[in-house]
């Protein structure tokens, strides 16, 4: 393995990354770096927790050192958290350099970083949505000179999810010059390959880490087989085991949506666990105070959505608890490796239903890895089922008293509103779309039943000739 100095890095960087016990480069950091320093754009995909931050942040802190000037680069991620976490790494690297940064995503004053950007800061690092909402309204800054574009989660920028950036990048990538480097990094990047091959132009050095296996081998993969009802049960359980059987140990648990998240929480904390949450319902400053205070292990346990998936960096998660098996094997891939980052050890564990047996296979052919079942004894669960599904239901009741649903509601509506859409007439749009799949499944299930009821009649009629012909060879013989 080659050191950074072959690699091509700086003394001062190098000394730099020896203070935060970077003293080696890993795969991704000893492949890409060089073709980075070398002009060319890149490609990078390697498995979560490998140093891919690190792998951008040094070559473009080396050429800034080389010529700085404002705005130099420009990083886009999915999510705001990711978005402080990546300035983050900027800054402390780049400390000697007085690097400038600014880190712009919604949720935030937007005067303020309007002047920020006005101050032509080295580094801008933002959320897709609101950078293209200050290109559109203001012209006190410009990016037509930038050296750099990197997207970092480059494949969830460029999926339409639940967020579409699509438009968002246009407006983006309008604003930059045609004649830069462009850095796109993932753990997953194969779905959106030919997506992204067209945003780095320029044949770009493509590195993917050659391992069979999707995730890391570090990481324990369990699961549990549980009836939904008993899914709360099996998560008391656990985390009343790991916090006895360990001080410094912090848990993430993920849930598929917000009202879950927060339901959770509620009832983890009538249990006394410290707990705290994270997820886009959430005002975005509880959402950066609420992972201060995890990082901090102030609180041990934090329930997020899939919000907190993807890029999240905390050494000291070393359980990850899906509540909910995931979707998508790749949405698994970025949850699981919150934990056993950087040559770690971690435990990731899945409730499963019998209704999720698919997704499980599904997630098993994508990383190449069977999970194995977590041994739990099961008198253990069934004894607190009663109380932990009452205290469900009483958090639920009191969730129920208070605006969260409204509150979704508005924040739908206010999405729509920004995305320039009348809310109305959407709703209306919704209904009868609603309205059209239902007779189309109707129509559908009909069809269906006339064919069966055809092919039984077909059935019925060849089972009656078969049984006149027997019974006109029976004759024949009698006779
Ligand atoms: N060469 C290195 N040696 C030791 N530790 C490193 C090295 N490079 C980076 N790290 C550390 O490894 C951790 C994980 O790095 P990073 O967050 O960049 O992972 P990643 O590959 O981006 O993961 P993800 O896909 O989850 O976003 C960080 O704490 C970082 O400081």
């Amino acid at each position: 393995m080659s050191d950074f100095s072959s690699l091509g890095l700086s003394d001062w960087l190098i000394k730099q990354c020896k203070q935060l016990g970077i003293n080696k480069p890993t795969p991704v950091q000893e492949n890409c770096m060089p073709a980075i320093l070398q002009g060319r754009d890149c490609m990078g995909c390697a498995k979560t927790g490998s140093g891919k931050t690190a792998a951008f942040v040094l070559p473009v802190l080396q050429k800034l050192s080389e010529d700085p000037y404002g705005i130099f680069c420009l990083v886009l991620t999915p999510t705001r958290e990711l978005a402080y976490q990546i300035a983050e790494q900027f800054r402390v690297l780049g400390k000697p350099l007085g690097v400038k940064d600014c880190i712009i995503v919604g949720g935030m004053d937007m005067v303020t970083q309007a002047l920020e950007l006005s101050n032509q800061p080295h580094i801008v690092v933002a959320t897709p949505g609101r950078l293209a909402d200050h290109i559109r309204s203001s012209n006190t800054f410009s990016m037509k000179k930038i050296q750099f574009l990197i997207m970092d989660e480059a494949d969830r920028l460029l999926e339409q999810g639940c967020t579409d950036f699509t438009k968002d990048l246009e407006t983006i990538l309008r604003a930059l010059p045609a004649k830069r480097q462009t850095l796109l990094f993932s753990a997953t990047l194969t779905d959106t390959l030919q997506e992204l091959k067209s945003i780095a132009m320029n044949k770009p050095h493509f590195w993917e880490s050659k391992s069979e296996t999707k995730t890391v081998e570090e990481l324990d993969q369990r699961f549990i087989l549980t009836p939904e009802k008993v899914k709360d049960a099996y998560l008391v359980h656990l985390i009343q085991k790991f916090t006895d059987e360990h001080d410094d140990w912090s848990i993430i648990i993920f849930t598929n949506t917000c009202k879950d998240c927060q339901i959770l929480t509620m009832m983890l904390r009538e249990f006394n666990f410290p707990t705290i949450s994270l997820h886009s319902m959430m005002k975005q400053k509880q959402r950066f105070a609420n992972l201060a205070k995890f990082k901090a292990s102030v609180y041990k346990i934090l329930i997020a959505t899939d919000v907190a998936a993807r890029g999240l960096d905390i050494p000291t998660v070393q359980v990850v608890i899906n509540h909910n098996t995931p979707g998508l094997p790749k949405i698994y891939i970025h949850r699981v490796g919150r934990t056993a980052r950087a040559g770690r050890n971690g435990v990731s564990i899945t409730l499963v239903t019998q209704y999720d047996i698919h997704l499980v296979q599904a997630i098993e052919a994508q990383i190449q890895t069977k999970l194995k079942e977590y041994p739990v004894v099961e008198k253990e669960v069934l004894k607190i089922l009663t109380q932990v599904n009452v205290t469900r239901r009483e958090c639920e009741i009191k969730l129920e008293a208070t605006d969260f649903d409204e509150k979704k509601e508005i924040n739908k509506r206010k999405q729509l509103i920004l995305e320039g859409k009348d809310p109305d007439l959407e709703l209306k749009r919704k209904a009868e779309l609603e309205k059209i799949r239902k007779q189309k499944k109707l129509f559908q299930q009909k069809i269906q039943e006339s064919i069966q009821k055809q092919k039984h009649g077909q059935l019925k009629k060849k089972l009656m000739k078969r049984k006149q012909m027997k019974k006109k060879k029976a004759e024949q013989e009698t006779a």
